[in-house]
């Protein structure tokens, strides 16, 4: 695993006189995939927020490599389109790369969109509209979106909520390949302890306020009950 992507350093965050997590201190290291775990309202979204750059901590610093600015893709909870959403896969996938319409890209940016297809096994997909995929289908289209980037860091945030077993462990497994084949740094936020146990390498737990770090093998359900 490489030198540290992220560094929180005495982060505390506060809403009026609630204190959520206090003097909090954890890395994340480039090339790692990380979970993110902890009861419902221990502090994983309001962190994520942090981290990308939404919300500043009551006080405390996030140190980034490189110089600071660092590209993040982000991978929603699974929510359900209509099946009259218009957009083709592709033309999802490429609201992240262009901000103007195809096709009006360059052969670069066409190669790099048809790359983050293929990874993500939608490139027979590319002109279905989105709305008549699967869910598991969707979810990969906004894993290829936030990756079309290329990002520093990927930050999934509860993606396999509601998603069958099977599909889950197809989303997060493809994940873990392109984490282990490219180094791509992935934070995982996660209730599903063993999916979490079987494809990351680290977990963070926020717990009364507190963090606490080890192998992701080594989490246990009564870590986390509420
Ligand atoms: N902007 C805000 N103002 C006040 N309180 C907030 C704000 N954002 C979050 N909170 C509170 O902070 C606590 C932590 O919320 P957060 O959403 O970060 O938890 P979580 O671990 O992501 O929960 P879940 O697993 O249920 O999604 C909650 O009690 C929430 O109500």
């Amino acid at each position: 695993m490489g030198q540290p992507l992220i560094q929180a350093a005495d982060l505390s965050q506060a809403f009026g006189d609630r204190t959520i997590f206090s003097h909090i201190n954890f890395t994340i290291p480039r090339g790692a995939m990380v979970s993110l775990v902890g009861a419902n309202g221990s502090g994983k979204t309001t962190l994520t927020r942090i981290l990308l750059d939404i919300l500043k901590p009551t006080s405390g610093q996030v140190t980034t490599a490189g110089d600071g600015h660092l590209q993040v893709g982000y991978v929603p909870q699974f929510r359900n389109l209509d099946r009259d959403y218009p957009l083709s896969v592709r033309s999802f996938v490429q609201l992240n790369q262009l901000g103007r319409p195809w096709p009006w890209h360059t052969a670069a940016e066409k190669q790099a969109l048809n790359h983050v297809l293929t990874e993500t096994n939608l490139l027979k997909l590319a002109a279905t509209p989105l709305g008549m995929t699967s869910g598991g289908e969707k979810q990969r289209a906004y894993l290829a979106q936030a990756l079309v980037n290329q990002p520093d860091l990927l930050i999934l945030d509860e993606p396999t909520a509601s998603l069958d077993v099977a599909v889950k462990h197809e989303l997060i497994g493809l994940v873990r390949q392109l984490n282990q084949t490219n180094g791509l740094t992935v934070l995982f936020v996660t209730h599903d302890l063993p999916l979490a146990k079987e494809f990351t390498d680290q977990y963070l737990l926020l717990q009364n306020g507190r963090m606490s770090t080890g192998s992701a093998q080594a989490i246990t359900d009564d870590m986390i009950s509420d």
